[in-house]
């Protein structure tokens, strides 16, 4: 027992959370049975900024890019903004010295908003239009990952000695949601390693003069989990450099191994590691190379999830509680407008009541959105006090991935603000739809 157990008053901001590990590590519990997260109170950003509101911490942000860097000082680390992209956090990814993976004229464009250096961008995207090539050439990109025969035609067309990289499936199942596996044979990614698509794509690349090969790309999937996934495919990319090298007397200089590192959502669910994932794959390309004769090439690799998710928390208003015939619901004021994980991949996420204290025992709820579907699910049988009602405030962890980005207007609902918090004061990055701003686009009557 700890003195703040026996003493209440003790039990200040500094009280520790239950799971820590899926809010970001600058949340507290307050006396009152409120969280502050970045020394901002949830109930005040509620208040301040209405719900539902996706709150994102900056200083997790940046000290995952740190923890990043300082395992693999030696490989570029590329953020893929398709986790999570506003200018403000176009911006922190580029003060903390990452390079930055785009996949459409759109993400691009925020890029270039922000003041991201083209150079830097990596552009990727397995059926990229005529004006995702444009735009990443008039921005004067670093590098493309070319993804079909038909692009390298296309971006021949465009380009004057561009960079680029060959996407290769290297045939690797990462042991993941059959939606975000794509390592395997058999899907829309890349050029099948083992059918010998990958070296016909190198052929043609190296055939086309506005067009300089610098490197294969692969990405085995996202919510990996298991290093030595990473690291079969590490080998057997190696494995292409070689037959590269063989066959056209070049050794390739960079090799980008992707990013899909696993992020626990639960409580007891697998975090990823870093620091084995970093030896590991050091080791195996090392190693492979020099039995080989090859020269290292530099390593790349490109998190998204792993750098964001835990960074953010979605706040949501209860509308209503019901009881069922045989669960709880209790509804909120967004749902699969601003989570469509749970619809997508029957993603489970932790729930917790914020802005009061409740002596109430937990029971098991079900926490659903407004959406006109009944699989509008935010958090299937989670534990919440029994004494839940209208008007409480709910904080659900691990959203700052692929959330903001897959959001839609599902029932003309308008999507939530965007607000960064740090050292005690929030920001807003994105401000939440207005119906106006739905009405903008309806332009025929
Ligand atoms: C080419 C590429 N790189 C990087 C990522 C980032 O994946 P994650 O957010 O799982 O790290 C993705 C998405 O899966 C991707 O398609
Ligand atoms: N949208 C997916 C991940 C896609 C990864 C991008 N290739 C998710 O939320 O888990």
């Amino acid at each position: 027992m700890t003195l703040a157990d026996l003493i209440p008053s003790l039990r200040t901001s500094i009280d520790r959370l239950p799971t820590p590990e899926i809010w970001p590590s600058t949340t507290r519990l307050t006396r009152s049975g409120d969280l502050t997260v970045g020394g901002v109170a949830l109930s005040e950003l509620a208040g301040r900024f209405g719900t539902p509101t996706y709150v994102v911490d900056e200083t997790q942000i940046r000290a995952n890019c740190r923890a990043y860097r300082h395992a693999l000082p030696d490989v570029e680390i590329a953020y893929a903004g398709k986790a999570f992209l506003t200018r403000a956090v176009v911006g922190w990814i580029a003060e903390e010295g990452l390079s930055l993976d785009v996949c459409s004229a759109g993400e691009l464009a925020v890029a270039m908003a922000a003041g991201y250096p083209a150079e830097r961008i990596i552009l990727h995207g397995n059926a990229k239009s005529p004006d995702d090539l444009k735009a990443a050439m008039r921005a004067g990109v670093g590098r493309v990952v070319v993804d079909s025969l038909d692009e390298v035609g296309q971006l021949g067309a465009l380009a004057t000695a561009q960079p680029v990289l060959v996407r290769v499936t290297p045939g690797v199942d990462g042991h993941t949601h059959t939606a975000v596996a794509t390592g395997v044979e058999d899907q829309k990614f890349g050029f099948s390693l083992a059918s010998g698509a990958a070296a016909e794509a190198v052929r043609r690349v190296l055939a086309e003069p506005s067009l300089r090969l610098v490197g294969l790309h692969c990405h085995i999937g996202s919510q990996v989990a298991r290093v030595a996934d990473f690291e079969l495919a590490a080998r057997r990319m190696v494995g292409l450099l070689d037959l590269v090298r063989d066959e056209h007397g070049i050794a390739l200089p960079q090799l980008n191994l992707g990013g899909g590192h696993v992020v626990p959502y639960l409580a007891g669910d697998e975090g990823f590691d870093l620091s084995g994932f970093a030896d590991r794959i050091r080791g195996a390309v090392h190693y492979e190379c020099s039995r080989r004769g090859l020269p290292a090439p530099r390593l790349t690799i490109e998190p998204g999830r792993s750098l964001v998710a835990r960074a953010g928390i979605t706040l949501y208003r209860v509308v209503t509680v019901k009881h069922g015939t045989n669960r709880t619901f209790v509804a909120v004021d967004g749902g699969m407008s601003d989570n469509a994980r749970p619809a997508l991949y029957g993603a489970r996420y932790a729930v917790r009541l914020a802005g009061r204290a409740s002596q109430a025992p937990d029971a098991p709820v079900t926490v659903v959105g407004r959406h006109c579907e009944a699989g509008d699910v935010i958090a299937q049988d989670v534990p919440l006090p029994a004494d839940i009602h209208a008007g409480d405030l709910l904080a659900v962890p691990c959203t700052g991935a692929y959330h903001h980005s897959l959001a839609s207007n599902y029932n003309m609902v308008g999507r939530p603000p965007v607000v960064a918090v740090r050292d005690g004061a929030p920001r807003l990055l994105v401000r939440g739809e207005t119906a106006q701003d739905l009405l903008a686009r309806d332009v025929g009557v």
